[in-house]
């Protein structure tokens, strides 16, 4: 299954008329730039093309009114001095006698790519669509939308297709207020926005986009605001809020779809949100969405007003949909303070709704009510300057060249090599050079011929992902701390290169080089070990080990995560180690994780007994999606307070884990 591209040209035929300095940076050519990076750069051939349709009365009367509608019906046939009047009931928004066309088919276009995934056509896919939806509401325009095109979706998914769960994550830099009303009073669709807000004094105002909304009645906990009370913010901040809040509560909440109101106004040089944050971020949000809900992500685009920077970042989410490895994540130097007091405040308000934020520390209550009473009033006075916006640059983003192989194993006699693998034979006769070396370094009776080989085609093989000829391999061996050993002595020899090593399971881990930083380990065990622990070597003591689903989870995305971001290796060397006690879902999903680090270079070591393993840990590295947990119970409390306190203790050296403010003193 590939990728659906939904665009049509129909939709660039309507523009502001009049003067009106709030909606001038809406034009048709944030869609022509969009759709012609992705032919440029030859990731439109790569996506299967998806006609628009034009949504029906029925689908949008899913989430507006009947009146509403019907006025909106009469605006084709009104004169300009009409058009003007009628965008007079509504904020920051224009009307055009062709926008009422053009707003069906945006809607429509939403739509077909639900179908298109929902029917199992496509994997995933992206909608460039214009006008814009997250802003309208039940019976009112805003903000350059008309329909609500991904509030319609997620009904329409609901009522076509049955589907129990939908997560919607808006990561414009805009609250989709209208998305908000829509549901939140309804726990089958958790809605996920963060949003420029400066205290309330960033358009829309509103009192109701900051953290302590959390949704109403059935739906409280189920709307998720992380307002932004700087501009300026940068690539950890964005990771972070994924890491720390949207992850743990997205896999609680296991949705059947995830639907992205992506909007990229939240990118570099974005006149309206004034945010630093580079184009191939998208790609990290991307990733680490698909392995939510089986795969089944549909992107439909929103805001984006700075063409050269909303092209590059349409490039980055469209190429990563197709399964393209991801770049590396370039200098995460930690969360700003702005950012760690809304991540703390957002966790503190959802901790009682959610078991993965349950530890999230309370924030004094004085302090919510009294911040807001005070900033609403100065708001009055603060308007919004228009001070000239210095053009920003920003570097291109790196090119994504995929490897030639994508997947390569290196297996014993016997073992059948997984379609869409390929074979490297154990060379027969090893260089004498290694094999030398083998001998006096690794191997005991140095006479072990097939460990010999076996070794030599593992160096093979990471040679070979270094110089990415190969993303990504599978080794069955059947020494594993000796093969570990080999490849972090082979990798470390290159200056440049780190390598995380992930060991799941108990054993002992060699912990060569990480004195220096060369190598970090990070080991899931149920045994506490006795291991003198540097920031370097961090092993992670589970109750139940790697057996119980949501204490693995949680450790693996509020510590796993950050730490692998921020240490940003070249190789990670993922180790299963023997009766680990990891079931074939949950090892998928942390295999289709990593894949966010290294550009995808992620070598698999397994112990030669686990032959069955071998067909779904290769699905996973060929970039096939994970599976869905389900929904997780609460982890347990030892574990809970296990990854707390190591992130307690690690933050200091590590500031992708932090999650609240430092004591200010
Ligand atoms: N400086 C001019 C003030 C403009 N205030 C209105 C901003 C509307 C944002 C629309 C959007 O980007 O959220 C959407 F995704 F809907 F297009
Ligand atoms: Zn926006």
């Amino acid at each position: 299954m590939g990728t659906a591209l939904i665009y049509d040209e129909e939709m660039t035929n309507y523009k502001l008329l009049w003067v009106d300095p709030a909606c001038k940076i809406e034009v048709p050519e944030r869609l022509t730039v969009s759709y012609e990076a992705l032919v440029e750069s030859g990731l439109a051939d790569r996506c299967m093309s998806i006609p628009v349709r034009e949504a029906t009365d029925a689908d949008i009367l899913l989430v507006h009114s009947e009146d509403y509608l019907d006025a909106v019906k009469t605006t084709p046939y009104k004169t300009l001095e009409e058009l003007k009047e009628f965008t007079l009931q509504f904020g920051d928004v224009y009307f055009h006698p062709n926008i009422y066309h053009c707003a069906k088919l945006a809607a429509g276009a939403a739509l077909q790519l639900v179908d298109s995934v929902l029917t199992g056509k496509m994997r995933n896919g992206m909608a460039l669509v214009r006008p814009p939806g997250h802003h309208s509401m039940c019976s009112a325009a805003s903000g350059f939308c008309v329909f609500n095109n991904v509030a319609i979706a997620a009904k329409y998914a609901k009522q076509k297709y049955g589907v129990k769960r939908v997560l919607i994550v808006d990561w414009d830099i805009h609250h989709g207020q209208g998305v908000q009303y829509c549901f939140e009073d309804d726990p089958s669709v958790l809605y996920f926005s963060w949003h420029r807000y400066e205290h309330q004094k960033y358009w829309p105002h509103l009192r109701e986009s900051d953290f302590d909304i959390v949704g109403k009645e059935k739906g409280a906990g189920f709307n998720i605001n992380v307002p932004w009370n700087k501009v300026g913010m940068q690539n950890s901040d964005y990771l972070s809020v994924f890491f720390h809040i949207l992850l743990p509560v997205a896999y609680e909440f296991s949705p059947d779809l995830v639907l992205v109101c992506a909007g990229f106004d939240s990118g570099i040089g974005d006149p309206e949100g004034k945010m630093c944050a580079t184009p191939d971020i998208f790609a990290h949000l991307t990733h680490l969405l698909m392995n939510l809900a089986g795969g089944k992500v549909c992107a439909v685009l929103e805001g984006g007003y700075n063409l050269t920077s909303l092209a590059q970042s349409v490039c980055q989410t469209v190429q990563t949909l197709l399964g393209d490895p991801v770049p590396r994540p370039s200098n995460l130097d930690g969360p700003c303070k702005s950012a760690l007091e809304s991540l703390h405040c957002v966790r503190s308000a959802h901790r009682r709704y959610w078991s993965s934020i349950r530890h999230a520390a309370d924030l004094p209550s004085c302090e919510i009510s009294t911040k807001h009473i005070k900033l609403a009033e100065d708001k009055l006075d603060k308007e919004e300057e228009e001070k000239s916006a210095e053009e920003e640059v920003w570097p291109q983003p790196p090119k994504r060249v995929p490897s030639a192989i994508r997947t390569a194993v290196v297996l014993p006699e016997g073992v059948a090599c997984p379609d869409r693998c390929k074979c490297l034979m154990s060379a027969e006769d090893p260089d004498p050079l290694i094999a030398n070396k083998f001998r006096e370094n690794f191997l005991k009776d140095a006479d072990d011929s097939d460990a010999l080989t076996t070794l030599s085609s593992l160096i093979a093989l990471a040679e070979r992902m270094e110089k990415n000829e190969i993303c990504s391999g599978l080794a069955l061996v059947r020494d594993i701390s000796m093969a570990i050993m080999c490849v972090i002595q082979h990798t470390a020899a290159a200056l440049s290169n780190r390598v995380l090593v992930v060991c799941v399971g108990d054993g002992k881990v060699p912990s060569h080089g990480t004195d220096d930083g060369k190598t970090l380990v990070v080991q899931f065990s149920s045994k506490k070990s006795e291991e003198q622990k540097c920031k370097y070597y961090i092993p992670v003591c589970l109750k139940k080990g790697c057996q119980d689903a949501s204490g693995f989870m949680q450790a693996v995305l509020g510590l796993l995560l950050p730490l692998g971001y921020e240490y940003d290796p070249s190789l990670v060397l993922l180790v299963k180690m023997p009766d680990s006690g990891l079931c074939d879902t949950v090892w998928k999903q942390l295999i289709g994780l990593l894949q966010g680090l290294a550009q995808g270079h992620t070598l698999v070591l397994m112990q030669d007994v686990e032959r069955a393993c071998v067909g779904p840990t290769a699905s996973s590295l060929l970039g096939d999606a994970a599976p869905s947990l389900g929904q997780l119970h609460a982890p347990l409390p030892e574990d809970v307070e296990a990854v707390e306190s190591l992130r307690h203790r690690l933050k200091a050296d590590w500031k992708l884990l932090q999650t609240t403010a430092p004591e200010t003193r």
